[in-house]
């Protein structure tokens, strides 16, 4: 079974348009959406969760239509969002009471080992906490009902770097079941290189690819040479150029040009970062 399947998804707003989006997420795998501010990846995640409708197009979760009774299906989503999403006043206590009423899953054991895990208070309101302690809290609900799938926006983001590793730690062990799976965004890049199975870049509202992280990285190449040399390359294998001092640095596809050439690894930043320059 597929977790996420995204056929021809556009959403327009009036400087803005998500453009015909298409991606399959197989169960038992781990998506990291990548953009660069406005690029569109948290509209994709709203529409994932019905929290807006879309102009165009359909997307299934863990194989139904999220417009037929997806109230059933989000008791197997477990789901942070960028903006905090609990009352106010509210204790990681009463954030137990409230989640045992909503989620017919809902461990409360497990949450407080997580409350323990990441050392939250019991009783300080959440509007005390800090970004990071938010999304903790976010992060230990999410991972507390039994869900199949998690849908991650920024969830990373405000914390701090030994915190951050513990928790995608987590989300590796998340999806050591194979019925599980994550869709994950996030600007740190270096996170989802070193995460994920998948990686979907959203440019500007244009899925500009989404591809298996190790072929991507098998695929490409940085090149550097000189101008003149760069004259004879095959421009069909260049994805992304970038003009330096002593000539060109350019990202290749590996296959198309001449191994006699110096060819570096990128890792998924130079890529995105390559490809972003050539798309206006
Ligand atoms: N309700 C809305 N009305 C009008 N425009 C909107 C609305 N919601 C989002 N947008 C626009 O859609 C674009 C994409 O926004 P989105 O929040 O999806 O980007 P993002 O990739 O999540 O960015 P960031 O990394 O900054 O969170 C932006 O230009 C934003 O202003």
């Amino acid at each position: 079974m597929n977790a996420i399947e995204i056929n021809n998804l556009t959403k327009e707003y009036k400087d803005f348009k998500l453009d015909d989006i298409s991606l399959t997420l197989p169960s038992g795998y781990i998506m990291g959406l990548i953009g660069e501010n406005g690029a569109g990846k948290s509209t994709t995640i709203k529409l994932l969760l019905n929290a807006i409708n879309a102009d165009k197009g359909e997307i299934s979760i863990l194989g139904k239509s999220n417009k037929d009774n997806f109230k059933v299906t989000k008791e197997d989503i477990g789901v942070v969002l960028d903006e905090a999403h609990f009352p106010e006043g509210v204790n990681a206590k009463q954030v137990n009471v409230i989640m045992r009423n909503t989620y017919k899953n809902w461990d409360e054991k497990v949450f407080f080992e997580y409350i323990n895990k990441f050392s939250l208070p019991l009783k300080k309101s959440f509007k005390d906490f800090s970004r990071g302690m938010k999304m903790k809290l976010m992060i230990a609900v999410a991972l507390s009902h039994d869900a199949k799938l998690l849908i991650l926006d920024e969830a990373t983001s405000g914390l701090d770097p030994i915190v951050r590793d513990e928790i995608l730690d987590l989300f590796y062990d998340f999806t050591r079941d194979e019925s599980h799976s994550i869709l994950i965004s996030s600007h740190i890049v270096s996170d989802l290189e070193k995460l994920c199975d998948y990686i979907a870049f959203l440019h500007k509202g244009k899925l500009l690819f989404v591809e298996e992280k190790d072929i991507l990285l098998e695929k490409y190449r940085i090149l550097k040479c000189s101008n003149a040399e760069f004259d004879d390359i095959d421009k069909d294998a260049v994805k992304g150029v970038r003009r330096t001092d002593y000539g060109v640095e350019a990202l290749v596809l590996k296959d198309k040009v001449n191994n006699a050439f110096k060819l570096e690894k990128p890792n998924i930043e130079d890529i995105i970062v390559f490809m972003a320059k050539e798309v206006k």
